[in-house]
């Protein structure tokens, strides 16, 4: 532990440092930065609603796959995490049903854009058997990151976010959702410490992918390329 019951310094937070500024570009995007400063735009915001509700299927997909390499490769409780995390997408896809139906988007219309196709095939690549679990879980761990620490950004201190945003805002940058990551990173940092250098280098690449599909995912949500 850090002292402040975060995550030690590991392979993890060395690539966070060496790629800050993606990991900003990522976490710190015009699309969620207006969304603090109360300056989004709510077609915009309905744009990324009903492109993410198309994502988050693909993503349950993909976490079965991370499970399936679970079990086939270590022991021990990161099953239990993993389940709950796939539990917790299932609240996830209800959550936007129901706000989609706040916000008037008809999810049955909606079909993916470029950047969104480009995301799902990514996550689809992990149903191969040669990519590691320790590939897979460092992606998963990466992944929800950024969703955290974007939305997190958008209820600390000064924010001028919408009354009708902070629930969006609070369902990934709650302490909870962070703390689920943090238990995520330690998984990942692990597995890391364990993996022969190969894996370790396809862990970062995909990290980098990851950033990159997300930088790509907030622009598609602002500008519907
Ligand atoms: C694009 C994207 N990235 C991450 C998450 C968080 N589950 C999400 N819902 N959508």
């Amino acid at each position: 532990m850090d002292g402040g019951g975060g995550v030690e310094a590991g392979t993890t937070a060395a690539w966070m440092a060496r790629h800050g500024g993606m990991y900003e570009r990522a976490t710190r995007h015009p699309f969620t930065v207006s969304i603090r400063e109360g300056t989004v735009d709510l077609a915009t915001f309905r744009r990324w609603l009903g492109q993410d509700y198309m994502f988050v299927k693909e993503f349950v997909a993909f976490l079965a796959s991370v499970l399936l390499k679970c079990c086939r490769q270590t022991e021990g409780l990161d099953m239990e995490i993993i389940l709950g995390g796939l539990t917790s997408l299932s609240d996830e896809l209800s959550w936007f049903k129901k706000e989609a139906e706040k916000w008037s988007v008809n999810l049955a219309e909606v079909s993916p854009l470029r950047s969104n196709t480009e995301y799902c095939r990514f996550l689809q690549s992990f149903s191969e058997p040669e990519i590691s679990y320790t590939v897979a879980i460092t992606t998963f761990w990466i992944i929800e990151t950024v969703y955290q620490d974007s939305f997190a950004f958008c209820i600390e201190e000064g924010n001028k976010t919408l009354p009708e945003l902070l629930g969006t805002c609070q369902r990934w940058g709650s302490p909870e959702f962070k703390q689920y990551c943090q238990s995520l990173q330690r998984i990942a940092d692990r597995c890391l410490e364990n993996a022969p250098a190969d894996a370790v280098r396809s862990a970062e690449e995909a990290f980098l992918r990851v950033l990159e599909l997300e930088i790509g995912f907030w622009d598609m949500s602002s500008s519907q390329s």
